[in-house]
């Protein structure tokens, strides 16, 4: 089995090096330098947190002034420079340079970077140590999004639409599972135990409640769990798109952020990949042309096995299960050992090809019919297709995993009567960032492929409809 882990190389950190916490202000001391409009905004969100605020600045913006007197800050000092700053640095947890000098703003981030406390420069990320990001707030819940200095306003943008998807008692649910933390310890002292129960906890009804505030609903859900009331393993064949994350189902991307392993296809990103769970067991279990990682009775084997240990497993596909996808094989693997599955479909590449390269499927003038069929050849390398129907004229055929039989395919398609000029499209890595199209005809096409060394996965489209293509300007 080959299981993968995911190393970013140490020269290109992650995030521009960015990395996010959590970190404690009440009772903290932190110098805040300047007292403008940013010293507001920073100084409002400190305040909410419970830190100690110390302000060194000439002139104070009113509401600065107002705090000052009332004894919410204390207005430490005018001028920064260097000796006021080497007294007041020592014993912060942090250092804001919000001063609209930025001369001002470096010399205090140096001297904070000297003393190793950490500092952020509100006008230039570059010396800066930390920097803020934009806060969704439910009670004790915080999600946090920073683009790294990068783009200030689209995280603010972002904050915005998370603001409107996070459910208003995401911070009852939070406090309610603290509160019941040590009874679900006392009774499990097992981790592996306790997330299961959390998990389905979180899955079920009792999720709702809490969130409603409806505590002994909640409680009567978290006693069953408690009582051995459990979900077993399970299988969930999921269709994870042709590519683009974008194009994920919501219940997909659920799924993939509650599975205890994924088994999944080369025709699955890495961009995909990254939204599973981080805890989750990857298993790749791909096939290459010629080059089987796993024969189709092991990955079914393998699926059987991690259900039956109780496992919740996600057998995710590129496109659609049911698709040229084998998932009728493997739904009947699960149905013969009993195991529970769900089926989750996914965009398959004809869809997301069509409409990422602006060629329709069907289109009233010239396509009443959209056929799929697979290049796919057999081991003998005889393409066993429906060749009559292929060279019907109102329809569109789209041919998935024709690369490598292309020359075979256009000249059978001839053969039966095709025009040497009927169009061909050939969409490659569609809907992904590097997505090439190429458009030609019968004659034409398999030596664009071969010049334009098209690769797999590519998706080939055969039919009028291909003189339709839109490009978006
Ligand atoms: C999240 C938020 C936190 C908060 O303050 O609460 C925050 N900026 C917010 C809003 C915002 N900021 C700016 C505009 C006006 C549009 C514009 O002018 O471009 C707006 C929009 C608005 O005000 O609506 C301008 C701006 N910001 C920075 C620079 C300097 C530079 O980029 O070099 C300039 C240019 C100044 C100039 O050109 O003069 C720098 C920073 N701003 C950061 C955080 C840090 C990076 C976060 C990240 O992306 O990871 C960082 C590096 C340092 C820090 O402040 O910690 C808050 C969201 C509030 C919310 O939740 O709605
Ligand atoms: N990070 C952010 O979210 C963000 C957003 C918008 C703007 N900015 C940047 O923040 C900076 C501050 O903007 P502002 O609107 O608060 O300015 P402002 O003019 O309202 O306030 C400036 C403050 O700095 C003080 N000051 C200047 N030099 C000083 C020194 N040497 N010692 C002590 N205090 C000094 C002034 O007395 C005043 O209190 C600007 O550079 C602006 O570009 C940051």
């Amino acid at each position: 089995m080959n299981t993968q882990h995911h190393h970013s190389s140490p020269n290109s950190p992650q995030g521009g090096g960015w990395f996010p916490i959590s970190i404690r202000l009440s009772g903290a001391r932190v110098l805040l330098v300047g007292g403008g409009e940013i010293a507001v905004n920073k100084g409002r969100l400190l305040l909410d947190h419970g830190a100690r605020i110390d302000v060194l600045a000439e002139k104070l913006h009113p509401v600065v002034q107002s705090w000052v007197e009332n004894g919410r800050v204390r207005h430490v000092g005018e001028r920064a420079d260097e000796a006021v700053l080497r007294r007041l640095l020592p014993g912060c947890r942090l250092v804001y340079a919000a001063t609209d000098s930025r001369d001002a703003n470096r010399q205090v981030a140096a001297l904070a970077d000297e003393l190793n406390i950490p500092v952020c420069a509100v006008d230039d990320p570059g010396p800066s140590s930390f920097i803020t990001p934009a806060q969704v707030r439910r009670g004790m819940v915080r999600v946090a999004v920073s683009t790294g200095g990068a783009a200030p306003v689209l995280a603010r943008r972002l904050r915005e639409q998370i603001e409107t998807l996070l459910p208003e008692g995401t911070g009852r649910l939070a406090a309610y599972m603290q509160s019941r933390r040590a009874l679900v310890s006392g009774r499990y002292p097992n981790v592996q135990d306790r997330k299961r129960i959390w998990e389905d906890f979180l899955d079920g009804p009792g999720a709702e409640a809490a969130r409603s505030g409806d505590e002994s609903r909640a409680d009567t859900r978290l006693e069953a769990l408690l009582d051995g009331e459990r979900k077993s393993g399970e299988v969930w064949l999921v269709g994870a798109g042709p590519g683009d994350p974008d194009l994920l189902t919501l219940k997909a991307l659920h799924l993939m952020q509650n599975a205890d392993s994924v088994l999944y296809d080369n025709l699955v990103s890495p961009a995909l990949l990254d939204m599973v769970r981080r805890d989750a067991e990857l298993v790749f279990v791909g096939k290459q042309r010629d080059r089987h990682a796993l024969p189709q009775g092991e990955i079914n084997r393998e699926m059987v096995r991690r259900a039956q240990a109780g496992e919740r497993v996600l057998r995710l596909k590129g496109g659609d299960p049911f698709i040229f996808g084998r998932g009728g094989e493997e739904v009947e693997a699960l149905v013969e050992a009993g195991v529970a599955f769900r089926l989750v479909p996914g965009i398959s590449a004809a869809n997301g090809c069509a409409a990422y390269s602006g060629i329709p499927l069907t289109h009233r003038d010239c396509a009443q019919a959209c056929l799929f069929v697979t290049g796919h050849a057999k081991a003998d390398g005889v393409l066993d297709l429906p060749w009559d129907d292929m060279a019907d004229r109102r329809q569109t055929v789209v041919i998935y995993m024709g690369i490598s039989t292309l020359p075979q395919l256009a000249a059978g398609l001839l053969g039966k009567g095709l025009p040497v000029d009927w169009p061909v499209a050939i969409v490659e890595r569609g809907t992904q960032p590097r997505q090439r199209v190429f458009t030609g005809t019968l004659s034409t096409i398999a030596q664009q492929a071969a010049d334009a060394q098209v690769k797999s996965p590519a998706l080939v489209i055969v039919g009028q409809v291909v003189r339709h293509r839109v490009v978006s300007s």
